[in-house]
């Protein structure tokens, strides 16, 4: 497969044409009439502001905030394209939004706030969140990125969750789940190389820590994350390896490595060291750390994923915020938990290995069947929405997460199964 499956002008075109950018708002009920027009605005829209003011709960029951997320970003590292500004970041927001909205059916404004201060992101989101049921945020930089979630997760009664941090963690660890049983390892004996130590890279650790991984390493533009270094922050001081390392030496014998940083960041010389089968996700976007036919070149037995549609196994945050979101927000849970997240994982690795539907092998013109080059599900795929969402929403209940009494899955799931119709 060549490296690039698009050109530059067909990317530029599609933004473009018919008309710049990828969404709009639709209107959901009729004005046609003067007496559509008394009640969508004034005076009938006074109606439900006052009831709303009574009882803020009615927000979910005249509005579209129940249905309503927000993509939010600073522009601070998009993609692997770095600090290249809140303007610069919207086509990718307006991605997201479409992502939600075909894959998952929640609408979607996507925010792009001018700021690079820790507050004033904060107060810009805190003070617009009463128009939301849900916050994605997206595309902040490391380490802010982890106090801006800290703070609005506290701070508001909505599910709020950084995309890259936990969409990532969720689906990378799904992907290795799945590697695990196609190599026959178990999860609590790899050894994991993680390269980058920013957004991605932290959360995914730690979720893996979570599922029982006991041997993580870490490097960041510096090198190998260990003890012996005093320009760490609190975030990647989690991950010290005991003593001094090199980069060769964290490769020699790994089970796996997971590139969360740019590319270039490893070579396949270090991948020629790994362990038999070695599991190789390279996961920076547009561009990973090393094309899946070098690797392949260099190590024929190795299992590789990366980020990008345009290759099999799209290890790629798309198949979470659409359906955590979902589940989250029809319960009205007020957080997105770790029960919530590992609920999730479990959920796509669970749903890889099913039989796969005949509509997704003809989509992408050839057999698809659990294995080396279908770790995790297409996006295409219109079970996610059922088996992800409800996962979720069940572990948001069992976990507390939702104060929701009579929860029935099989009815939540015939609904799930009717927005993708
Ligand atoms: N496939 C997917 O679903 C996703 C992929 N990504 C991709 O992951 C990458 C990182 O994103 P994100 O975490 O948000 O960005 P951040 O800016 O938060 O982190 C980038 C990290 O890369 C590290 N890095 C840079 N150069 C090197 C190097 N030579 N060796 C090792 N590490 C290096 C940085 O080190 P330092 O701390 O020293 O600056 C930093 O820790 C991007 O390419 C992004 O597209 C992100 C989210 C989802
Ligand atoms: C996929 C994604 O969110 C990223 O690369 O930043
Ligand atoms: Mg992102």
């Amino acid at each position: 497969m060549s490296k690039k499956s698009t050109t530059d002008q067909e990317a530029l075109d599609y933004h473009e044409f018919p008309r710049p950018g990828k969404i709009s708002v639709e209107a959901t009920k009729a004005v046609e009439t003067q007496k559509d027009l008394s009640l969508a605005y004034t005076p009938g829209v006074a109606i439900p502001c006052l009831a709303i003011q009574k009882n803020p709960e009615d927000a979910y029951r005249y509005t579209a905030k129940k249905n309503l997320v927000a993509v939010i970003s600073n522009g601070t590292a998009v993609l692997g394209l770095g600090n290249i500004g809140a303007l610069a970041s919207k086509p990718v927001m307006e991605g997201k939004s479409v992502l939600f909205k075909n894959f998952s059916g929640l609408d979607c404004f996507d925010i792009e706030v001018d700021t690079q201060s820790i507050d004033r992101f904060c107060s810009v989101v805190t003070a617009i969140a009463p128009t939301f049921g849900g916050i994605n945020l997206e595309d902040i930089k490391s380490p802010e990125c982890f106090e801006i979630e800290r703070r609005l997760v506290e701070e508001l009664n909505i599910p709020v969750m950084h995309d890259d941090q936990h969409g990532t963690a969720v689906i990378s660890a799904a992907g290795i789940i799945n590697a695990c049983i196609v190599t026959h390892r178990k999860i609590e004996d790899l050894k994991i190389v993680v390269v980058g130590a920013g957004a991605a890279a932290i959360s995914c650790a730690r979720l893996y820590r979570k599922l029982g991984v006991r041997e993580i390493y870490m490097l960041d533009s510096k090198g190998v994350i260990h003890n012996g270094r005093s320009d760490l922050n609190a975030y990647k001081r989690e991950f010290c390896a005991g003593g001094y390392m090199t980069h060769s030496e964290v490769f020699e014998c790994a089970d796996v490595v997971v590139g969360l940083s740019r590319p270039g960041t490893f070579s396949v010389e270090d991948i020629k060291t790994m362990a038999n089968e070695p599991i190789v996700f390279t996961l920076a976007n547009p561009t990973p750390e090393i094309f899946p036919q070098e690797i392949l070149k260099a190590r024929p037995d190795a299992v590789v994923a990366t980020g990008r549609s345009d290759f099999d196994n799209q290890v790629n945050n798309v198949l979470g915020f659409p359906f955590i979101f979902r589940g989250a927000m029809d319960v009205r849970a007020r957080k997105i938990n770790d029960e919530m997240k590992i609920a999730a994982a479990y959920a796509l690795a669970d749903l890889a290995r099913s039989e796969v539907p005949k509509y997704l092998s003809e989509l992408y013109g050839k057999k698809i069947k659990f294995g080396k080059d279908y770790l995790i599900p297409k996006p295409f795929d219109k079970r996610l929405i059922v088996e992800i969402s409800s996962a979720v929403a069940q572990a948001a209940v069992d976990s507390g997460a939702s104060v929701m009494k009579d929860f029935d899955i099989k009815a939540y799931k015939k609904e799930l199964a009717k927005i993708l119709k």
